[in-house]
């Protein structure tokens, strides 16, 4: 049946016709920004694309920091197609499987379980994310017992372009669902999807300063020594951030103040950044001293007991990123950790003293356990195994465009940094909006990341690789991972683009285009 554009243009957003990153490091003025309520709506859509030759684009919060969302012609956002539609609550108690319409922000899916006394297990450092957006790029958090955020998800139904409805799990398609968990937003638009909720928790933290030197020392022991662990790295405090915490059921209690969680702590903070972008560069190495010292004091408190909060779980889970920033962020074996640091810091302090380039605090130091055991486990298995710490999946399948590296299995003990991914992520705040230079660091940053079997995460601002450059390039301009696609992801590289190509032979999904060739999608 014909669509006519005025059939289509009911669905546009009356009030948004441009879009762009949170960070307002991309913008697009899509032909359409579509805000469809209903599966009818949605597909109405995918007809008139195909009837008026447009290719589509899915945007959630848009908190990617690529262009990734970025398109010229219809860009739709599910931000109405948010609801949550059913609780199956398992006999045993010990998980909620959560039916939701896939726009909804994973804020609103944490108020509506948090008012059922359900919890999600794992979150990455914020709950702005859509939780089709949190799948679509493979989001993380930071725990030894936990994978990417996708593990909790039990299944996900998309909108094909052909216009028809599936739903695929570990055990439907399974490697169609193994596509789905980490699609990119190319394989069609997900309109539901169900997750694994546990019974709500409080998160009971430890935050010690430690010296960098230290930590390295303590490498083989500190990330596997509590269920959730992760490091803030002030390079040129030459100190850390080491911050571990469990589940409990203990009541609240506040964390210590912070320094830039007041309106003139903050102020302050971005107005030294500023300077430090826009004046005088090489006062970067005192800011993040000055700063460093008012947010948790100087002297190492590790072994001490640090300062303890009991905050509930998403507070405690997430955590404040501070100012708009571009993100470079790579995952690569734990077990290599040493060395990597070592030779990041070498590279930061050498560029400091020629004046060369300087990095903003933290780099974010975190790992997951994204090993599989490349078979559907059910959750009894994992927990009778794991002792109780740690995730209850949702799936155990690897999602083909995983980029962590393939390490041993053991999700159940005993765990070792064999069987960790490492998480390196330079931050570099855009203060007032003021763009910093990122393009000598974020080059020198990927060499290491990739000589050590890295991979860069889908979202964020990587390089990339071109064959035409031996080295990535120093402006910054991100050349993509075109060039080394089919080296790095192999066979479920292959299988992921058989897949898309099968389910969109004519690229209905290839708004985004520019990003999609450059990375090697296309
Ligand atoms: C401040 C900040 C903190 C962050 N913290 C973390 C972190 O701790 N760990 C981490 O790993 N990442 C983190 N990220 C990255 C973020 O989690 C991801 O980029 C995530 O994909 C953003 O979700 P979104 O809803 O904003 O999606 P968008 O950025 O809008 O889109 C991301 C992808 O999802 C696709 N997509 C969106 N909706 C649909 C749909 N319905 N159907 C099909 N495809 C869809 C898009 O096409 C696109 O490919 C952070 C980002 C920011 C800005
Ligand atoms: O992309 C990300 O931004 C924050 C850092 O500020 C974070 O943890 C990411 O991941």
């Amino acid at each position: 049946m014909a669509v006519s554009m005025q059939d289509v243009r009911v669905l546009a957003s009356t009030t948004r016709t441009s879009h762009h990153t949170w960070a307002l490091t991309f913008f697009c003025r899509p032909e359409l920004y579509l805000q469809p309520s209903s599966i009818e709506q949605l597909q109405t859509i995918v007809r008139a694309a195909h009837q008026f030759k447009k290719t589509i684009t899915v945007t959630g919060a848009g908190h990617s920091p690529s262009d990734i969302t970025m398109t010229k012609d219809w860009l739709i956002n599910l931000d109405n197609f948010n609801n949550v539609l059913s609780f199956s609550r398992h006999e045993s108690g010990l998980f909620t499987d959560v039916r939701v319409e896939a726009g909804i922000r994973i804020y609103q899916l944490n108020a509506a379980l948090a008012s059922r006394g359900l919890a999600l297990q794992n979150l990455g450092s914020i709950s702005d994310q859509s939780i089709a957006g949190i799948i679509s790029t493979g989001t993380h958090g930071s725990s030894a017992y936990h994978g990417l955020v996708s593990q909790q998800i039990v299944d996900i139904t998309l909108l094909l372009a052909s216009g028809d409805l599936l739903t695929v799990s570990p055990t439907v398609q399974p490697d169609l669902f193994r596509a789905a968990m980490l699609s990119l937003g190319k394989l069609g638009i997900i309109t539901h999807v169900t997750i694994r909720a546990i019974p709500s928790f409080t998160i009971h933290s430890f935050q010690e300063i430690i010296d960098f030197d230290k930590l390295l020392e303590d490498w083989s022991t500190v990330w596997t020594s509590k269920e959730y662990v992760r490091v803030w790295w002030f390079p040129y405090s030459r100190k850390c951030i080491l911050w571990r915490a469990q589940k409990s059921r203990k009541s609240l209690s506040a964390p210590r103040d912070s320094f830039y969680g007041t309106w003139l702590g903050r102020k302050l903070y971005e107005t030294l950044l500023w300077f430090a972008t826009r004046i005088y560069k090489r006062a970067m190495p005192a800011i993040e001293r000055f700063v460093f010292r008012r947010q948790y004091g100087w002297e190492s408190t590790y072994g001490l007991g640090g300062s303890e909060a009991v905050q509930n779980s998403v507070d405690g889970l997430n955590m404040d990123c501070l100012f708009r920033q571009f993100v470079n962020e790579w995952a690569l074996p734990l077990k290599h950790g040493v060395e990597v640091l070592k030779l990041v810091d070498q590279a930061v302090t050498k560029a400091a003293e020629s004046g060369a380039y300087y990095v903003h605090a933290p780099i974010e130091v975190r790992c997951s356990n994204c090993s599989y055991p490349d078979k559907e486990t059910t959750p009894f298995e994992i927990i009778e195994m794991s002792g109780g710490i740690g995730a209850i999946p949702g799936n155990t399948l690897r999602p083909l465009l995983d980029y962590s590296p393939v390490v041993p299995y053991s999700f159940t003990g005993p765990i070792s940094n064999e069987n960790l991914t490492l998480y390196l992520n330079a931050t570099m705040y855009r203060p007032f909006g003021r763009d910093p230079p990122i393009g000598q660091w974020y080059s020198e940053f990927e060499d290491i990341m990739a000589a050590y079997g890295g991979k860069p995460h889908w979202a964020k601002n990587f390089i990339g690789k071109s064959p035409e450059k031996t080295n990535v390039p120093t402006s910054g301009e991100m050349v993509g991972l075109a060039s080394v696609f089919e080296n790095w992801y192999g066979e479920d590289g292959k299988k992921y683009k058989a897949i898309r190509e099968k389910l969109d032979p004519e690229g209905l999904l290839f708004g985004g285009k520019e990003w999609a060739i450059r990375n090697g999608i296309i």
